[in-house]
């Protein structure tokens, strides 16, 4: 298998608090890696030093062969990261076609307009592609604002992929989702292309041992885990970190 992310001895420090320290990890082409962890264990913070949006403070984080660690978001997402938010950046006064195309013109830096674009132009049919890809494209129409919180996540994940990245990086996609609207959006992930490599934060235990290939757990800053999700599931480590002394499942 070929590393295409390799982050090596990694920390970010925010005054006197190592939000992140000495992480190394790589991710494979095509991977779908989960990291779980509680509240307040780094695992944004992880990723915010993936995709660009902090600096890390030392260490180094290397994508195809090239170090990438001083680059800023936006050059990376032209490197082929692209990232969601655990805010919703959905724009609710907008139709669902409307924020697709606001995505894909966003990738185009530099060559904004508020001229409407005709629907045979090249950025629109990347739009609609890309909704029907995600099965939104029924939806086009709609405002945003009246989608299921599932469908939102859903337009989230389909802006995500309008760069048409390697690597996709998603925080917390199942947040808010009720158990009805779970399902749904496994199904979404696990049918994603594997061409596009995936890093996913996720609480949802149940969400995340169903898309991993590989878990990796992290608690005050650090990875203190890595397995299967079968390991996963059955590391009494993972139940104590994660899920607290009940140990109970169903609680993540
Ligand atoms: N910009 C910042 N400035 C100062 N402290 C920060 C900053 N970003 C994160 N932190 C702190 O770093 C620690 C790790 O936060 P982080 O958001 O990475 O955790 P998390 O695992 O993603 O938690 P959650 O699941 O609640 O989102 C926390 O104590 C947080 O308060």
């Amino acid at each position: 298998m070929t590393a295409v992310l390799k982050v090596d001895c990694v920390g970010a420090t925010f005054g006197s608090l190592r939000a992140v320290r000495d992480v190394t990890l790589q991710a494979h082409a095509g991977e779908r890696l989960i990291i779980l962890g509680t509240n307040g264990a780094g695992k944004s913070t992880l990723f915010n030093l993936i995709a660009g949006d902090i600096l890390p403070t030392y260490g180094s984080i290397e994508w195809r062969g090239q170090p990438i660690q001083k680059l800023s978001a936006h050059e990376r997402t032209r490197l082929g990261i692209s990232r969601s938010y655990q805010t919703s950046r959905v724009l609710h006064g907008l139709s669902v076609a409307d924020n697709m195309y606001l995505a894909v013109q966003g990738v185009h830096a530099g060559r904004f307009s508020w001229r409407v674009p005709g629907a045979d132009h090249p950025w629109r049919k990347k739009a609609d592609d890309t909704l029907s890809r995600i099965g939104l494209r029924d939806v086009g129409d709609e405002l945003a604002s009246n989608l299921s919180h599932g469908e939102q996540r859903q337009l989230e994940i389909a802006m995500a992929l309008a760069s048409d990245p390697y690597m996709l990086l998603l925080d917390e996609p199942a947040a808010g989702l009720s158990p009805s609207e779970r399902p749904g959006l496994v199904a979404l992930l696990r049918g994603l292309s594997r061409d596009v490599t995936m890093i996913m934060i996720e609480h949802d235990m149940d969400v995340a041992l169903q898309v991993a290939d590989r878990v990796l757990v992290m608690h005050e800053g650090e990875i203190m885990f890595e397995g299967t999700p079968e390991e996963t599931a059955a590391s009494p480590l993972v139940r104590s970190l994660y899920l607290g002394s009940s140990g109970d499942v169903d609680a993540a």
